[in-house]
């Protein structure tokens, strides 16, 4: 990936010039990129996205962001985190990086430096999973059972046209998957970018909002990225109203505005939106325009809750696994009955994280349910096994143990599991949890774990 056409950055900043001359620049040079402003959106995004990087301001207007990385940066899964500071914020970029961060950044930098770190990141072989998701675009695991066959039809029969298209599902379905597979699809288009808006995280400010869109300052927007390829609108439903209207202009015209411009400009994109909410309830509740949701549901297609296909859970179980698992595992008989059993309310990334944590968990080779679904385990039969791996010290506690406490018995216990399972090589049980060896060992002195 030192080409970084295929690359996505996280970044939670909240200062709207330095942001956005840093995004506009990152765009220009392919990376995408989504920008929040805030501590609650910044968690927002991370919930909804695995990025190549993750950029953090530390001081944020609703909270601090060494508060909020130390508290995402286990869930993140070795996706690398650098700390921007400003001046005289140099002791808490020192602690996140204690805490497992990878490297800071002092204000103001060149975003040279980011692009640089990128490509670093990415020889490390460090990057996350949604580039091996993009390869299996092409023939998507999964899409084996009746409505899905059903829905691969539908894609095929509207790829080559124009018509906007809106894909509905339920969180987590593979609304992502389809607009990529139907972008794929469109012949000529498909050599043309694929440029994802993520609506649910633009600016709350209209102004800055419209630039990122549609450009300004002599610099292109997305809208205008897009060239002839595909403009994909995840979640349209979180957009403002202010930027309804923009949109709705765009559908009607196929033209727009770089702002402060006086001509329009002609757009061939492809518009793809997603959403999970009801659309059809937010018009009647007046929060989404309704000329708007009339454009844009001309041809609307549904993706199939997980729970409903079976046959495609088994296909998608197995593909995470083999994704995730290194060594030869398998599924243990009770593992398979219970994902069959399972509702699912996360769908496919549900799947795709519990087969990941499940992986690195459990020590027999095969999965059983207790450890695809440990939190039924834990209910019947308390207290759990990471805190019980912690002897004497919060095991036999009559009192409930801090949330520090629980976190720290937690991680030393998962430590303790990987490297036992990696035969005590640090490199390899480094690789496996996904942070640096340095930070391995740190964690290891501050948890008094030691490689027997
Ligand atoms: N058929 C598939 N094969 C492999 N991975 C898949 C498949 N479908 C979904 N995924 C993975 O599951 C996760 C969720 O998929 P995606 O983001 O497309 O869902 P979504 O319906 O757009 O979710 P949301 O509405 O929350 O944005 C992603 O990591 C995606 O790569």
């Amino acid at each position: 990936m030192t080409d970084l056409a295929n690359s996505s950055v996280i970044m939670i900043e909240d200062d709207p010039v330095f942001g956005q001359a840093l995004v506009q620049r990152l765009r220009l040079a392919g990376v995408t990129t989504h920008w929040a402003q805030t501590a609650e959106m910044g968690e927002a995004l991370l919930r909804r996205h695995r990025p190549h990087l993750v950029l953090c301001d530390i001081r944020l207007p609703d909270g601090d962001g060494e508060a909020l990385m130390v508290r995402l940066m286990p869930e993140l899964g070795g996706v690398p985190v650098v700390v921007m500071t400003a001046f005289g914020g140099l002791d808490q970029a020192v602690r996140l990086l204690r805490a497992g961060a990878d490297d800071y950044l002092a204000k103001p930098f060149p975003a040279q430096r980011v692009l640089d770190k990128l490509r670093a990141f990415a020889q490390e072989d460090r990057g996350t999973e949604d580039a091996e998701d993009l390869a299996s675009v092409l023939d998507p695991p999964g899409w084996r059972s009746p409505p899905m066959l059903a829905l691969q039809a539908e894609l095929e029969r509207v790829a080559s046209a124009e018509a906007t298209v809106l894909l509905t599902g339920e969180s987590g379905v593979g609304k992502g998957v389809a607009a990529r597979r139907l972008h794929a699809l469109s012949g000529a288009r498909a050599v043309a970018p694929f440029v994802v808006v993520d609506c649910a995280a633009l600016p709350a400010d209209t102004a800055a909002a419209e630039v990122i869109l549609f450009g300004g300052d002599g610099a292109p927007g997305l809208v205008e990225s897009a060239g002839a390829g595909t403009l994909f609108l995840d979640e349209v439903s979180d957009l403002p109203a202010s930027l309804q209207a923009r949109l709705l202009r765009l559908l009607e015209e196929r033209r727009f505005l770089r702002i402060g411009a006086a001509e329009p400009v002609q757009t061939r994109a492809r518009i793809v939106a997603t959403t999970n909410a009801d659309l059809p309830a937010r018009v009647a509740a007046g929060t989404f325009r309704a000329d708007l949701w009339f454009r844009l549901s001309g041809i609307t297609l549904v993706l199939p809750p997980l729970r409903t296909r079976p046959g495609d859970l088994q296909d998608l179980a197995r593909h995470f696994l083999r994704r995730f698992a290194k060594a030869e595992r398998s599924f243990a008989d009770d593992g398979m009955a219970a994902m069959l059993e399972h509702p699912w309310p996360g769908n496919v990334r549900e799947l795709r994280n519990r087969v990941e944590r499940a992986v690195l968990l459990a020590d027999a080779p095969a999965l059983a349910a207790q450890d695809l679904f440990p939190e039924c385990a834990n209910r019947a039969a308390p207290p759990s096994p990471a805190v019980a791996d912690a002897p004497g010290e919060v095991a036999t506690r009559a009192e409930p143990l801090s949330l520090a406490e629980a976190r720290d018995a937690a991680e030393r216990a998962h430590i303790r599991r990987v490297l036992a399972r990696c035969g005590g090589r640090i490199g390899d049980a480094a690789g496996a949890l996904g942070i640096s060896r340095t930070t391995l060992w740190d964690r290891m002195r501050r948890l008094g774990v030691s490689v027997r």
